[in-house]
């Protein structure tokens, strides 16, 4: 959503895009924002699940506020649980098939960058793992298994949740 509203060339966009660029998290409140709006368009009206929302307490307080004002439940929270380095090879080599493919690499898609991302995981959206824990709904993946294995680990999760 937020690398919509950069494509997007809005005013919300330009400010984010520094942001990201740097690796840092964009403001909650334009992030909150930008979901209480996205999930009252009608496609959002059967359920939708929300990546990497959200990512600091204040979100977290949030949604809960958006949902219970739409009268909607949380069925869960997945934590995809990776292992930090194998996670910066991700990224070098997402940077470098972007480049083969012709096409442009992330500006936050390099080992110094990610590390300011790292950093901000640590600091404000890995209290969210005990903040979901104790409201009963964290469900953890192992995020360092094969692709069609974390796809089949999330669809059992929806498949018990969802209904
Ligand atoms: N919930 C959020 N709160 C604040 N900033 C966010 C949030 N989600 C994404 N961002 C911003 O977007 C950047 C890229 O997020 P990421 O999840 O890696 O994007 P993508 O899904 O495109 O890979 C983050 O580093 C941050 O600047």
């Amino acid at each position: 959503m937020l690398r919509a509203a950069v494509q997007a060339g809005t005013e919300v966009g330009k400010r984010a895009k520094a942001v990201m660029d740097a690796g840092e998290l964009v403001s909650d409140a334009i992030v909150n924002a930008i979901v209480a709006e996205r999930i009252d368009q009608p496609d959002c009206a059967r359920g939708f699940i929300l990546d990497g929302y959200p990512r600091t307490l204040v979100q977290a307080d949030a949604v809960e506020a958006m949902l219970a004002e739409r009268g909607i439940a949380l069925d869960s929270v997945i934590e995809l649980v990776v292992d930090d380095k194998a996670l910066v090879g991700r990224i070098v080599k997402r940077a470098e098939d972007a480049k083969a493919a012709g096409q442009p690499v992330r500006k936050d898609d390099n080992p110094a960058v990610f590390e300011e991302r790292l950093r901000e995981y640590y600091k404000k959206t890995a209290p969210l793992t005990g903040y979901y824990y104790a409201k009963g709904r964290l469900r953890t993946v192992d995020g360092m298994a094969s692709i069609d294995a974390v796809t089949a680990e999330i669809e059992k999760v929806l498949a018990v949740t969802a209904k």
